[in-house]
């Protein structure tokens, strides 16, 4: 199976690389990982509504353009739906047996994703009710499909 993640934004934290590269290398023996990144708009502290909407269509447009025939499309939002970890792993598994041989991750930047990204989606999901920086969410969403990919091989983590 492969799986890309699409996000907006350059990593700019050392703690942060360090726990993406460790996890996208123990990835790497369960599927194709591939991350991919567009580049962000600079938001000033004093954007207006307008300006806000425009910032996240300009991301929206640069993240569409790397959605591919085919894939499976799961964005990343705090309205999308909670899943357990069990249950994101089920999920995977399902979309790798059938023809869904690739997942397509979307996070967005600091002000979250356009309508016409989240429209695009096939499923939203949810980390939680709470918001968390889009650097942050990275590692995260790559240590829960390790978990998920430990849960489907049976082996020992998830606990
Ligand atoms: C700083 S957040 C954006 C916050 C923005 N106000 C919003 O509501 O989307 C950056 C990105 O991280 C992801 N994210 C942050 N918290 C999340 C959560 N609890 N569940 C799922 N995704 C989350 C989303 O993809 C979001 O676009």
């Amino acid at each position: 199976m492969k799986i890309t993640i699409l996000c907006v934004g350059k990593i700019k934290e050392k703690y942060f690389n360090m726990g993406i590269d460790e996890y996208s290398k123990r990835l790497s023996r369960y599927c194709k990982l591939e991350i991919i990144e567009v580049s962000d708009e600079k938001t000033p502290d004093n954007a207006s509504m307008a300006e806000e909407l425009q910032i996240k269509k300009k991301e929206g447009e640069r993240l569409l353009k790397y959605i591919k025939d085919g894939a499976y499309v799961i964005t990343l939002a705090i309205e999308g739906k909670e899943v357990t970890s069990v249950e994101l792993s089920e999920k995977i598994e399902k979309l790798g047996i059938s023809s869904e041989s690739h997942i397509i991750f979307i996070i967005g930047g600091s002000l979250g994703l356009d309508e016409a990204v989240l429209k695009s989606g096939d499923y939203s999901l949810s980390f939680s009710k709470m918001t968390f920086p889009h650097q942050m969410m990275r590692m995260i969403l790559l240590e829960q499909i390790y978990r998920a990919y430990r849960i489907i091989h049976n082996q020992p983590y998830h606990k």
